[in-house]
């Protein structure tokens, strides 16, 4: 049983052993470590997210705010925060989470695809959407949701697994004026955060649309929207690339319905996210009862591909 008056939440560098890298964000690194104080390899195994060390000072209150965000959310659908891990009692320099074993559903949907209905699918898409309503009840825009930041729990739980560029919003403005655009992910960006560099709630809606594309795909990389958009607009880098992306949107030009695996109605909710006015599109607690009736429809029994 634990030590009287310990913080839990409180891990001590000389115990946390680094075991491989998880994954890598814009500014961080997750890294498998196990907490092992009592060095017998019995500890549980926790996932490390610190900052890469090419940028850590001004980087160091980006992982300050990420942890603040991280400790106040209580979701089924978002991973759990379990502490910090401080360098000599000064400011924490490495969040403490719990360690999701199956990975990210672009880790995970390729090795399961069998396996893998299309129920499970809208079923990891209704986790999302629930996990992020509950983040904008709390005044969050997440700015990066894209398959690779969904972590697996099991078969049937997926978490939100990465807040790295996730900001609050001003109560009064009702966006986030994105600075920084050289680490986003454009074709998971909506028309106004190409256009304005402003990023509303409606704007994690457009992504999460990119992200149930991703998913119904199977995170099939030979489809990925990044491959479709520059199939659209032709390759090209840089600048060029977002003015080309930004044209071909406010043509109407969308991701197209996958041939296979891809039923029409599934499309069309798809679509709802995609809408060119933040304000037209749907939001996350309406695109519920949505999928709840494609649950209902028989036509999505456990067909696996
Ligand atoms: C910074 C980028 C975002 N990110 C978050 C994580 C992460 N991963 C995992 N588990 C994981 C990951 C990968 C694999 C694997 O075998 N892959 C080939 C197996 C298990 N648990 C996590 N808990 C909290 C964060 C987190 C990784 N990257």
């Amino acid at each position: 049983q634990p030590t009287p008056d310990v913080d839990p939440t409180l891990f001590e560098k000389r115990f946390l052993k680094k075991i491989r890298e998880l994954g890598e964000g814009h500014f961080g690194k997750v890294e498998l470590c196990r907490y092992d104080p009592r060095g017998d390899k019995t500890g549980e195994l926790v996932a490390v997210k610190s900052l890469k060390s090419e940028n850590r000072e001004e980087q160091s209150n980006n992982l300050s705010r990420e942890i603040d965000i991280l400790k106040a959310l209580y979701h089924e659908n978002i991973v759990k925060y379990k502490g910090i891990c401080q360098e000599e009692g000064c400011q924490a320099n490495k969040l403490i989470m719990e360690y999701l074993p199956l990975g990210s559903l672009k880790d995970y949907l390729p090795r399961n695809k069998n396996k893998t209905s299309l129920k499970t699918l809208l079923s990891y898409s209704v986790q999302i959407c629930e996990g992020m309503d509950y983040l904008g009840s709390r005044n969050y825009i997440h700015r990066d949701l894209a398959a690779r930041n969904v972590l697996v729990e099991s078969e049937r739980t997926v978490k939100i697994g990465d807040f790295g560029l996730t900001k609050s919003i001003k109560d009064n403005e009702g966006y986030y004026t994105v600075k920084d655009e050289n680490e986003s992910p454009v074709f998971w960006y909506a028309p106004e955060c190409l256009t304005h560099c402003k990023f509303y709630l409606a704007s994690d809606v457009w992504s999460f649309g990119v992200t149930m594309y991703e998913l119904i795909t199977y995170c099939d990389t030979s489809k990925s929207p990044m491959q479709l958009f520059h199939g659209m607009i032709g390759r090209s880098q840089g600048q060029m690339t977002i003015i080309r992306l930004v044209k071909a949107l406010a043509e109407g030009k969308r991701l197209p319905r996958p041939l296979e695996g891809c039923p029409e109605p599934v499309y069309e909710l798809m679509r709802k996210c995609w809408e060119n006015a933040p304000e037209n599109r749907i939001s996350f607690k309406n695109l519920l009862p949505h999928f709840e009736i494609l649950l209902l429809d028989e036509q999505f029994l456990d067909i696996a591909f």
